[in-house]
């Protein structure tokens, strides 16, 4: 099996040692990578560089698609990356006001996408946003409200049904629990893993929460001040990290 996301001496830098440098992983099919670090260390910035939102300052980003072409993100175009965050990537903000239109339905939201990729038929971008707010257990009586209707948890599962009703192979999201209850957070969680595994989607999440990390990833990067001090198997990385900086995180001393 080929890898999805292919990334090599990633570095995107604001200071000294601040941003990323020098990242290289690769990201198959179906896996869920974890990015963890304590605040600043550039987990955002990483994210940025790899979704194609922010250009680096030097390495490589490379994506196989669909039709099993790889895509060299830096040297496709300005469309053509944009094509691929609306088709075959999805992007999970940590606020969902920043990854919704506030302004207009539930169904719209999630029909937003499908109408991107041609589909006009009315009825069916009806059926989508219906079995969509399903999928995310809301009411789907709801579709017609503005999402400003909603709680926070609602929220952010509208935001998640905008993004996989496209059906994306490769999704990242950032601290997509963060803002949250804990008993909400924990609701989410279980959503978000059942969804990853049911639709086999290659995922990059960036949190500082551990135990989102250990429920949902299935690998960890470890960053500190702009490197990876640190990669493995989650189990490993947390019931026996290696480097003396994961060893802290993980006693959870650096945590908030
Ligand atoms: N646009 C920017 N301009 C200048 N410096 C920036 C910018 N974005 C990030 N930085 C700096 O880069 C470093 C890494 O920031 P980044 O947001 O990537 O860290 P993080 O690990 O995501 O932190 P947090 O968990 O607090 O969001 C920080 O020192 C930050 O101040």
């Amino acid at each position: 099996m080929k890898p999805l996301l292919t990334v090599r001496e990633l570095t995107r830098l604001y200071g000294t040692d601040q941003g990323c440098q020098a990242v290289s992983f690769d990201l198959f099919p179906g896996e869920v990578l974890g990015i963890v670090g304590e605040s600043g260390s550039g987990k955002s910035t990483l994210l940025s560089v790899l979704s194609g939102r922010s250009r680096p300052d030097g390495g490589t980003v490379s994506y196989l698609d669909r039709d099993g072409r790889a895509v060299d993100l830096y040297s496709a175009s300005e469309a053509q990356r944009r094509t691929l965050l609306r088709t075959e990537w999805g992007f999970v903000e940590q606020n969902p006001r920043d990854g919704l239109r506030m302004g207009v339905s539930a169904g719209a939201n999630i029909g937003e996408r499908l109408m991107a990729q041609g589909l006009r038929h009315y009825g069916q971008l009806r059926q989508a946003g219906l079995d969509w707010l399903a999928q995310v257990e809301i009411d789907t009586q709801r579709i017609d409200d503005l999402p400003r209707t909603f709680s926070g948890g609602m929220q952010q599962r509208l935001q998640i049904a905008r993004n996989l009703v496209s059906q994306p192979r490769l999704l990242f999201m950032d601290e997509p629990t963060g803002g949250l209850d804990v008993s909400v957070q924990a609701h989410l969680l279980d959503l978000l893993r059942g969804l990853v595994r049911e639709l086999q989607l290659a995922v990059v999440i960036v949190t500082h929460d551990l135990a989102v990390a250990r429920l949902l990833a299935d690998r960890l990067m470890v960053m500190r001040r702009s490197r990876v001090v640190e990669a493995g198997l989650t189990d490993q990385i947390l019931d026996d990290p290696q480097h003396a900086y994961s060893q802290l995180l993980v006693s959870s001393v650096l945590q908030p």
